[in-house]
C-alpha cells in the first residue's frame, strides 16, 4: 500500500506472506469529539492497521493536563471503529513504541505541534524507515461544533462552573 516498503514478489506471494502496513496516530484524546474520529478515519485510510499511541498525562506539558486518566483515555480510543489497537505511550522516549511497531506511516494530526521534518530526521537517525504524513482538519456540515477537548472543558466551565453539583 505504501510506496518504497518491502513487499513479496508475485511469485512468492501467498495470503499469509502479505505485508500489513501499520499506521500510527497519536495524541491526548482527553474528551472525545468528531474531530478525533475524523483524524483516526483519515489515518486508518493511510494503511491497513491503525495503532494509536496516547500521550502519558505527565508528558502533556504544552497545554492543560488531561482531565481523564490515561488508562481510561486508552480504553475509549480502543473502542473506536477505525482503531485496531490503542496503547499508552512510553513515559520518556516517544520513539520507543515506533521502534517496536515498525509502522509504514506516522500520521500527524492537522494541528499537532510536532515538526514533520524533525520527526523524519529522528527516525532516520534511528534507522527507522517510515513515512511521515499529516492528516486533514475536520470540517463539519453544521455550525457550533465543539471540535477540541479544551473547547468542551471551557464550555462546561462557562455554563456549569458556578452551579455546584447537579441534582
Ligand atoms: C510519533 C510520535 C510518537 C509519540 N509517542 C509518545 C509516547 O510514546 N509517549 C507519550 O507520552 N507521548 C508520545 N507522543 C506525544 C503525544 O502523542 C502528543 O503529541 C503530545 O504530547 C500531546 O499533544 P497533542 O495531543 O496536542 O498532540 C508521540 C508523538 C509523536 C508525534
Ligand atoms: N477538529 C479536528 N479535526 C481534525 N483532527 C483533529 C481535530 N481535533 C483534534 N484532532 C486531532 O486529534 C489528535 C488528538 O488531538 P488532541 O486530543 O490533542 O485534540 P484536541 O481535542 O484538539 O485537544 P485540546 O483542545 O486539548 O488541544 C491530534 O492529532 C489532533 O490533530
Amino acid at each position: 500500500m505504501t510506496e518504497g516498503r518491502e513487499s513479496s514478489s508475485d511469485d512468492d506471494r501467498t495470503p499469509s506472506a502479505e505485508s500489513t502496513d501499520i499506521v500510527v496516530a497519536q495524541g491526548t484524546f482527553d474528551i472525545l469529539h468528531p474531530g478525533h474520529l475524523h483524524y483516526l478515519r483519515d489515518a486508518k485510510a493511510m494503511g491497513d492497521r491503525l495503532v494509536v499511541i496516547l500521550a502519558r498525562s505527565e508528558n502533556v506539558t504544552h497545554k492543560a493536563s488531561p482531565v481523564v486518566p490515561g488508562p481510561q483515555r486508552r480504553e475509549m480510543v480502543a473502542g473506536l471503529d477505525p482503531v485496531d489497537e490503542a496503547r499508552l505511550g512510553h513515559p520518556e522516549d516517544i520513539f520507543a513504541p515506533i521502534e517496536d511497531l515498525d509502522p509504514a506511516v506516522i500520521a500527524l494530526g492537522y494541528d499537532q505541534h510536532h515538526d514533520a521534518d524533525g520527526i523524519r530526521a529522528a527516525l532516520a537517525e534511528r534507522g527507522i524507515d517510515c513515512e511521515v504524513r499529516r492528516a486533514s482538519a475536520y470540517e463539519p456540515d453544521y455550525d457550533g461544533g465543539l471540535l477540541s477537548s479544551g473547547q468542551i472543558v471551557d464550555r462546561i466551565l462557562a455554563e456549569r462552573g458556578d452551579s455546584g453539583p447537579r441534582q
